[in-house]
């Protein structure tokens, strides 16, 4: 287990190939989830790149630091990581907030960024009052109370029966997020818009999304991808908010040839 202890936080982190220097892939996950989400992509593309993975603060194993967040503090703790592990134009992969925090890392730091995929996510996602909302929800019930709606967005009809044990192992890891630390970072997505960051990328980027996604579907994802400067588009089949989960390989197929280009 590796921790970097960063201006205000203890964040979690795993590295795999470092070593070998092979081009980096430094991924950023979604709200209410810990980094093993990547487990099947590194699969696929251990052969051709490295990675860097972390805990979100207030996810996995990160501590909660002080809640409620920015989307800066989750960038900065990105940064922080990529520093300290003196890595520099590294491709980001962020998912949903992680693709806010991908955004955010080109803004204010644009010398680790070498190429952008920008999957399941926006310049904006949702509202204030659908976060206040939801805020307000899990204050009152826990995540638990928020599960099935949750649920219903992140995985298709058919991932989400008793029988996958995957999915079954998913709702646990939602579970297992602390209530604090998931709210804070509802308050940093209620707080970001990075409408006007988006027409300054200028690094290659793919903006991909689940044909079903409940949360950022495809007409939004495909919306920032026309924000940005020569932004690529992809969908990926019968997934909805998580398709590196439910649809690994029609994933990592979306990816490999934009992989390939910016490697
Ligand atoms: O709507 C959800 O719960 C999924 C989601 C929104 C932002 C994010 O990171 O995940």
């Amino acid at each position: 287990m590796k921790f970097l202890k960063t201006a205000d936080a203890v964040i979690h982190y795993r590295t795999h190939g470092l070593e070998t220097g092979k081009p980096v892939i430094a991924f950023a996950n979604s709200l209410g989830t810990d980094f093993r989400i990547w487990d099947e992509v590194i699969e696929r593309l251990q052969d051709r790149f490295a990675f860097v993975l972390h805990d979100k603060r207030g996810h996995g194993l990160s501590d909660l630091a002080s809640a409620p967040y920015t989307m800066d503090d989750h960038v900065k703790d990105m940064a922080a990581l990529l520093d300290h592990l003196a890595l520099k134009q590294v491709i980001v992969c962020g998912l949903s907030v992680g693709g806010m925090i991908a955004q955010g890392l080109y803004a204010s730091r644009p010398d680790l960024v070498r190429a952008l995929i920008l999957s399941n996510t926006a310049h904006k996602i949702g509202t204030p009052e659908m976060w206040n909302s939801r805020i307000d929800a899990i204050r009152k019930g826990g995540i638990a109370a928020l599960l099935e709606p949750i649920m219903e967005r992140w995985f298709t009809p058919p991932f989400r029966v008793e029988s996958n044990s995957l999915y079954a192992g998913c709702c646990t890891m939602l579970l297992r997020q602390s209530a604090e630390g998931y709210s804070g970072t509802c308050a940093a997505l209620r707080d970001a818009d990075f409408t006007a960051q988006a027409p300054a990328i200028a690094v290659p980027t793919l903006c991909i999304v689940g044909d079903q996604d409940g949360s950022t579907p495809p007409a939004l994802v495909q919306s920032l991808a026309d924000l940005i400067p020569g932004g690529r588009f992809a969908v990926v089949e019968g997934a909805g908010h998580i398709p590196c989960l439910e649809q690994p390989d029609a994933y990592v197929a979306a990816l490999r040839p934009f992989l390939a280009e910016s490697a």
